[in-house]
This record gives C-alpha cells, structure tokens and sequence, in this order.
C-alpha cells in the first residue's frame, strides 16, 4: 500500500467505526490548490477542524465569525503552517454584514468556490417554554444565516464559474427531538434549502449538498446541552462512542471536492449510526 494509506501497524480497525484519520492521510497534498475556501463559524469546533484541514490542503482559507478572538488563532495557525488565511467577523443573521463579508473575502482572495455553512447555535428547551426570542436565536442563526450567504456567495458564484456549497445540518432535521423544536425545524429547512440550491444551480455548475453530524463532542454542543453530555446517549449510538470534529473533515473535503462532481443535493449523515432504529429485539 502507498504512504498515503489509513492501513497502519497497530491499527485494529483499519476501516471501521474507530478514529477518523487525519484528512492528509486520505486526500492529495494540493487537492484545494488555487481554491478560495469560506467557512462560517470557523473559529470553532466543527468549523475549525474543516478550515484547517482544507488549508492542509492546499486552499486559501476565509473563517468568519461574530467574535474575531475565535478567528484570530485559526489565521495564525494556518500561516504558522505555510498557507493563507483571512478572518473577517460578521453576524450571519444580518444579510448586509453577510453582504459584507463575501464583498471582502472577494477582494481578499479574488474569489468563492467553496462556502461552508457551518454557523450554528442550539439549546434545548421544553417546547412550551421556548421564547419567540429563543426560537429566533436559534433558527435566525441556523436557517436565515445559511439562507443569507447561500444568496450572497451563491450570487458572486453563478457570476463565476460555480462552486460547492456544503451546510452543516443535524440529524434532528429529519428526526424530531424532544428539546429540538427550534433546530430541528431550523436544520429541515437547511436540508431542504440545499436540495432546492442543488436543483436550481446545477445549471450554473454549482453543487450544494447537507452533512448532518450526529453527537459531535465540541464546547459548542456540551453548552447548548446545558454543560455536559449525557453518557447514556451513547446507548443509542451503535459506534459506542461520540463523534470528533475530525469525523466530520472527510465528508465536507469530499463533497467539495471534484471527486462528487455527480453529487448534489444529498444528505449525508456523520453519525456514528445514531440515525438507525433501535432493535425491537
Ligand atoms: C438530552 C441530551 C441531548 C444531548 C445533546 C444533543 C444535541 C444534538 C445535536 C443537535 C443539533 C445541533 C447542535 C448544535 O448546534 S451544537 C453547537 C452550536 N453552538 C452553540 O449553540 C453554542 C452554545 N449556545 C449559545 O451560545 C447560546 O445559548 C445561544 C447561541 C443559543 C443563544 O445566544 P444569543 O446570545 O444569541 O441569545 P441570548 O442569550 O440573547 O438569548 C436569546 C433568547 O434565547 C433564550 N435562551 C438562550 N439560551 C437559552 C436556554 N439555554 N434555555 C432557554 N432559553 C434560552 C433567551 O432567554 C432569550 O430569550 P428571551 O429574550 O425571551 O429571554
Ligand atoms: N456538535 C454537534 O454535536 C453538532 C453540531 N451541528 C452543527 O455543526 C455546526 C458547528 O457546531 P459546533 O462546532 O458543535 O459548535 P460551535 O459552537 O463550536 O460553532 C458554532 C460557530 O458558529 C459561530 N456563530 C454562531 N452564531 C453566529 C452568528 N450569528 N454569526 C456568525 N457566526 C456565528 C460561532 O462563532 P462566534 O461565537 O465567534 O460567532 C461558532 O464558531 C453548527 O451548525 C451546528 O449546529 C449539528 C449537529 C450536531
């Protein structure tokens, strides 16, 4: 097997439910070489994982966020790695900033190919508890933030030669949750944005498609499930285990990359199978 290869000595399950390799060990060096890669939320969790690992691979890399303290270490590692970066902050809930921020990633970069909507927030409340202010937070900052860059790098994309846009979904958006009723909704109508994007764009050779991550260990997750994770979860989780931002890396390098050049609209859940039934056994 080549240098690339997952298949290493010691390894017990080369291919099976156990850690996520490293994306260098799974993709070509120069697989974004010259592509301009924005990630929303890339200053944390989920995002930053995805941000680093597409600059590890070749792409000049834009993180935006509310909060540049969160962006600010992502620049720097990047650059301490040899590659290019660029942090500009924006609230992706507010369609002039988002209108904003592809304006200046543009003239950063000189281009888009590659959004990842990934800007997310979440906690879980009883459903007759939950404020029009809650259910705002959570669904302005999932469904209208995905929508405003969607239309806002979607736009300067069908000028230019298309793109690949992947949204970060959740498993609650075809599945409904006790607790979830404002994600839950907010990521359907992400997954649905995305087909509808898919159908629409193809024809400007743009490809959109949903990844739904299962339970992903982030400090994101753990606050928006009140400060930890319930063990007991993972009862329902048939890979025993909660997934890593690392899990997620693969499928948004793929998905982006010209390897799904057939793929759009789809719906690719990151789970560890927690989306399966439970035996009735
Ligand atoms: C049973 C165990 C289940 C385990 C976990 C399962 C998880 C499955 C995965 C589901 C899919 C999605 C996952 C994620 O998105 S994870 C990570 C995203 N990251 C975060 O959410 C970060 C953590 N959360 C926050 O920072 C904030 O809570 C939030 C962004 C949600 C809100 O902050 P914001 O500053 O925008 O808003 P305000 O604080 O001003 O509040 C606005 C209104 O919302 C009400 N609110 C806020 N938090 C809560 C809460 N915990 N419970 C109830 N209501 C809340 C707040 O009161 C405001 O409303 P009012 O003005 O009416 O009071
Ligand atoms: N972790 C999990 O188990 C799961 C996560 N997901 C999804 O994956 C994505 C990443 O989640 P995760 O990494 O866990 O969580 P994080 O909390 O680490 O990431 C959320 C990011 O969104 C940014 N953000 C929040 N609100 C705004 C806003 N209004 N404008 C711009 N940026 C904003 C935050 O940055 P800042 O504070 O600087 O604005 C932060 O970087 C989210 O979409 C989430 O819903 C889906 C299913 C499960």
């Amino acid at each position: 097997m080549g240098s690339n290869s997952v298949r290493r000595e010691g390894d017990s399950l080369m291919v099976g439910l156990g850690e996520t390799p490293p994306s260098t060990d799974l993709f070509a060096e120069d697989l974004f070489a010259d592509r301009v890669v924005l990630v929303t939320g890339g200053g944390t969790g989920i995002g930053k994982a995805v941000a680093l690992a597409f600059a590890d691979h070749g792409a000049d890399v834009a993180v935006v966020s509310r909060n540049m303290d969160h962006l600010t270490p992502v620049v720097e590692e990047i650059e301490s790695r040899g590659g290019r970066a660029y942090a500009t902050t924006v609230d992706v809930r507010e369609y002039e900033s988002v209108d904003t921020m592809t304006e200046t990633v543009v003239e950063e970069f000189g281009g888009i190919d590659v959004l990842v909507n990934n800007a997310g927030a979440n906690f879980l409340t009883p459903t007759e508890l939950l404020t029009p202010n809650g259910w705002r937070a959570v669904v302005g900052t999932i469904l209208d933030g995905t929508a405003y860059c969607t239309l806002s790098v979607g736009e300067h994309m069908i000028e230019n030669d298309g793109g690949a846009i992947v949204s970060m979904g959740a498993t609650n958006s075809v599945q409904g949750a006790p607790y979830h009723a404002h994600s839950g909704a907010g990521k359907a109508g992400v997954h649905n944005l995305m087909q509808t994007v898919a159908s629409e764009w193809a024809v400007h050779d743009i490809r959109a498609n949903t990844i739904a991550p299962g339970i992903i260990e982030t400090e994101g997750v753990t606050e928006a499930a009140g400060g930890e994770l319930p063990e007991e979860i993972l009862q329902d989780i048939p890979a025993e285990r909660f997934g890593t931002p690392a899990d997620c890396v693969p499928t948004v390098l793929f998905l982006t990359s010209p390897a799904a050049a057939y793929v759009t609209g789809g719906y690719f859940a990151v789970d560890g199978g927690q989306l399966l039934a439970s035996s009735p056994f």
